[in-house]
C-alpha cells in the first residue's frame, strides 16, 4: 500500500464516528435515522462528560463518596451515580427525541414534555454500573437500552415498557477504563468505538466483533458460593476440577462483559436460594447486553429460558444472567437441566 492510500485510509477511519457510523448501520439517511444517529450522539456526549468527570474524580473535592441517600434498589447511593443520571438527563432533555429517561437511580421514568409526542423514544439506562469500584479507581460503565416508545404511560409505571428484550432498537455500553470504550449495536452486529481524547470522538475500533465460542474465564462472585442453588454450585465444582479456566471478577458487569466479548468465557450472576431473582435489572442491565452478546455471536440465559425472552412484571425487575461464548453458557445451563447426572454429582 502507498504512503497516500495508507494517509487516506487513516483518515478514513478517523471520520468514522459514531454518527455517521449508526447511519452505515441503518444504510439509510431518512429521519428515522438520523433521529437514531443523533440519539447515539447524545449518549455519546453523555460517556464523554461522565469520562471527563472520572479522569478529576481524585483531585476533585465531594466528586466521589455516598451520598447518605438510599435508591430504588435499597443501595447506598454514590456522588457519581447521581452526577451520571444528571448528565444523561441533561444531554437528553436538549435532544428534542428522548420523550422518557428509565434509569436505575430514579424509581418512576423521568419524563420530558417538551419532547413528547414527536420524541418517540424511551431510553432505558444504569448511569453508572459497577458503583463499588468508582471510589478506587477500578473500571466502571454506563448501560444504555433504546426502545419505541408505545403508550403514553400517564401513570408512571412504564407498562408499554414491559416487553421483551427483542423489543430494544438499541443497546450498549460505555467502558471507563484506561481508554473510553463504546460498544454498540443497533441489531446488525455489536461494534467498538474507542474514544480520541485528542478529537473528541468516538472513533470505531472494531466492527462487526465475534466472541470466541468457548473460552477459558468464568465470572462469578464466589462469595456467594454458600448462597446459590446446587446446580450452580456443582458448575463452580465442575469448573474448579478443570485444567484451563481462569477466574476474573472486576465487580463491575460492563468491565467483565467487556472481558468476555473479547477473551471468550462466561459471566454468571445466579439467583440466590434468598434471592432467586439474583441481584441484576433486567431492563437495563441484562436485556442491553445480551442484545449486544447476542449480536456477536453469544448467548444468553437466565439459566432455564433465553434471557431476550423474558417479559418484566415491573421497570426495576432483576433476573439471574449466565452470559457469553455459546458453548460456556450451554456447559453452565447443561448443568441447571434436572438430569439423573446433575442430582449425583459427587460433593467436593
Ligand atoms: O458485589 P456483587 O454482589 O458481586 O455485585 C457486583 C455486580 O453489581 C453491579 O455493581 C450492579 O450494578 P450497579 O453498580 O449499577 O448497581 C454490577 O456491575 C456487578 O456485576
Ligand atoms: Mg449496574
Ligand atoms: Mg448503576
Amino acid at each position: 500500500m502507498t504512503d497516500y492510500a495508507a494517509h487516506e485510509q487513516a483518515l478514513d477511519r478517523d471520520c468514522l464516528t459514531l454518527s455517521r457510523h449508526v447511519l452505515q448501520q441503518l444504510q439509510s439517511f431518512d429521519a428515522a435515522a438520523q433521529d437514531l444517529s443523533a440519539l447515539m450522539n447524545r449518549i455519546a456526549l453523555a460517556g464523554k462528560l461522565i469520562a471527563r468527570r472520572l479522569s478529576r474524580a481524585g483531585l476533585m473535592e465531594g466528586v466521589l463518596g455516598f451520598t447518605g441517600a438510599v435508591n430504588i434498589q435499597g443501595e447506598d447511593v454514590k456522588k457519581m451515580d447521581v452526577y451520571a443520571n444528571e448528565v444523561f438527563i441533561a444531554a437528553f432533555k436538549q435532544s428534542g427525541l428522548v420523550c422518557r429517561l428509565a434509569s436505575e437511580e430514579m424509581e418512576k421514568p423521568y419524563y420530558i414534555p417538551e419532547n413528547c409526542p414527536i420524541g418517540r423514544y424511551t431510553l432505558l439506562y444504569d448511569p453508572l454500573d459497577g458503583s463499588s469500584n468508582v471510589d478506587i479507581n477500578l473500571n466502571v460503565g454506563s448501560i444504555f437500552a433504546i426502545r419505541q416508545q408505545e403508550g403514553t404511560d400517564l401513570d408512571g409505571t412504564a407498562a408499554d415498557l414491559l416487553q421483551n428484550g427483542h423489543k430494544q432498537i438499541a443497546a450498549g455500553y460505555i467502558l471507563y477504563g484506561p481508554s473510553t470504550m463504546l460498544v454498540y449495536s443497533m441489531g446488525k452486529g455489536t461494534h467498538v468505538f474507542v474514544l480520541d481524547p485528542s478529537l473528541g470522538e468516538f472513533i470505531l475500533a472494531i466492527e462487526n466483533l465475534q466472541i470466541p465460542a468457548s473460552g477459558p474465564i468464568y465470572s462469578v462472585n464466589e462469595g456467594n458460593f454458600w448462597a446459590w442453588e446446587e446446580p450452580i454450585r456443582n458448575y463452580v465444582r465442575h469448573v474448579h476440577r478443570q485444567p484451563g479456566y481462569s477466574a476474573r471478577y472486576s465487580g463491575a458487569l460492563v468491565g467483565d462483559i467487556h472481558r468476555i466479548l473479547m477473551q471468550g468465557g462466561v459471566f454468571l450472576y445466579p439467583g440466590t436460594q434468598k434471592n432467586p431473582a439474583g441481584k441484576l435489572r433486567l431492563l437495563y442491565e441484562a436485556a442491553p447486553i445480551a442484545f449486544l452478546v447476542e449480536q456477536a455471536g453469544g448467548k444468553a440465559s437466565t439459566g432455564t429460558q433465553p434471557l431476550l425472552d423474558v417479559v418484566p412484571d415491573h421497570l426495576h425487575m432483576r433476573t439471574p444472567l449466565i452470559i457469553g461464548s455459546p458453548e460456556n453458557v450451554a456447559l453452565v445451563e447443561s448443568f441447571m437441566q434436572p438430569t439423573p447426572a446433575n442430582a449425583t454429582v459427587t460433593q467436593v
